[in-house]
């Protein structure tokens, strides 16, 4: 049984459809759940949470039902909401403990629980200071302290790395693929910039306009494409220059940006013929790899278009 299923499921808001008979099944580790803004990641997030009725269809989350056991998912599972909630006059830590509580946990071991989660998501000193003067950052982390305080089975992250800079997404997107594998807590994360998705996630799920449009290892999403990418060096026009050279040595090639060229991949013996056509020519070889397919192209194969690839 998956750690989250759906039948059919469907959501009708007035003139819009959110979800549409998606049929799901997520397991344990970390799926990231993609989609462009609409798609309706956040309306499947709050369904899974009993916090939102479904129009029509089903959906269990740890076995339990989100139509009549709503509270007893709540107690199993942690939720980071995707937008600011946080009181200002209030610490990280007494928030983190009252939460706790409300979870379930008495006081003792909410304090314990709290002390140990907020050191795990890297709030020290500050933990103590009203979170009015955190940074997103910060606050991103209390979000994702909270969700964790009382031993979750299963988290749910609406879009985690909203709002952050680069090195601090990162951070985040690190966090997330410890919660999956070193605390083997199942993991829902959802983005709309593949790339983070790419980097953490087990698995990956795309949506598009409420619909599923592709559930898949990740390393399915990344098989080789059965070309290389060769980057060279030495001229201006190196790229132009080796790109015939390789044309001429019967290989099919064309430019791929910058100084790189994108060779198709006839047999095993193009790598070698490759790089005498780049030491003929007195070119420096900078890399040679196979490409990559990249979670993106399900979108530019599939049709949604405002997605952002990072
Ligand atoms: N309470 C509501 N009433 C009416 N329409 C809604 C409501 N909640 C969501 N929608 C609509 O449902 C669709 C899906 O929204 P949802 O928030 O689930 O998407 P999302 O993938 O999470 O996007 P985002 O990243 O922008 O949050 C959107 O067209 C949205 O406008």
């Amino acid at each position: 049984m998956g750690v989250i299923e759906t039948a059919g499921l469907t959501k009708a808001y007035p003139g819009v459809t959110a979800l549409d008979d998606l049929e799901l099944t997520v397991g344990e580790g970390v799926t990231g759940l993609v989609g462009a803004n609409g798609a309706g990641k956040s309306t499947l997030i709050k369904i899974l949470l009993g916090l939102v009725p479904a129009t029509s269809g089903s959906a269990s989350v740890l076995g339990y039902d989100v139509a009549t056991d709503g509270g007893r998912i709540r107690g199993l599972v942690g939720y980071m909401p995707e937008h600011d909630c946080l009181p200002a006059d209030v610490s990280a830590s007494d928030l983190v403990v009252h939460l706790g509580q409300m979870s379930g946990l008495p006081y003792a071991a909410a304090r314990e629980r709290t002390s140990d989660v907020l050191r795990h998501v890297g709030l020290a000193e500050e933990r103590y200071r009203p979170i009015g003067g955190y940074s997103t950052g910060m606050k991103q982390r209390v979000k994702l302290a909270q969700a964790l305080v009382h031993d979750p089975r299963l988290v749910l992250l609406d879009e985690p790395t909203n709002g952050l800079d680069p090195s601090a997404r990162d951070d985040m997107l690190a966090l997330v693929r410890r919660i999956g594998s070193e605390f083997g807590i199942a993991v829902l994360v959802t983005s709309h910039l593949l790339g983070e998705l790419e980097r953490v996630s087990d698995h990956v799920v795309v949506l598009d306009a409420g619909r599923l449009l592709r559930s898949s290892a990740t390393t399915e999403f990344l098989h080789a494409t059965g070309s290389l990418i060769v980057e060279v060096l030495g001229r201006p026009d190196a790229d132009r220059l080796l790109g015939q050279a390789l044309v001429d040595a019967g290989l099919v090639a064309r430019p791929a940006g910058g100084t790189m060229v994108e060779v198709e991949v006839r047999d095993d013996t193009t790598p070698d013929v490759v790089r005498d056509v780049v030491v003929d020519l007195g070119l420096g070889l900078v890399r040679m790899q196979e490409r990559h397919h990249r979670i993106e192209d399900v979108f530019r194969d599939g049709g949604a278009g405002s997605v952002q690839p990072v």
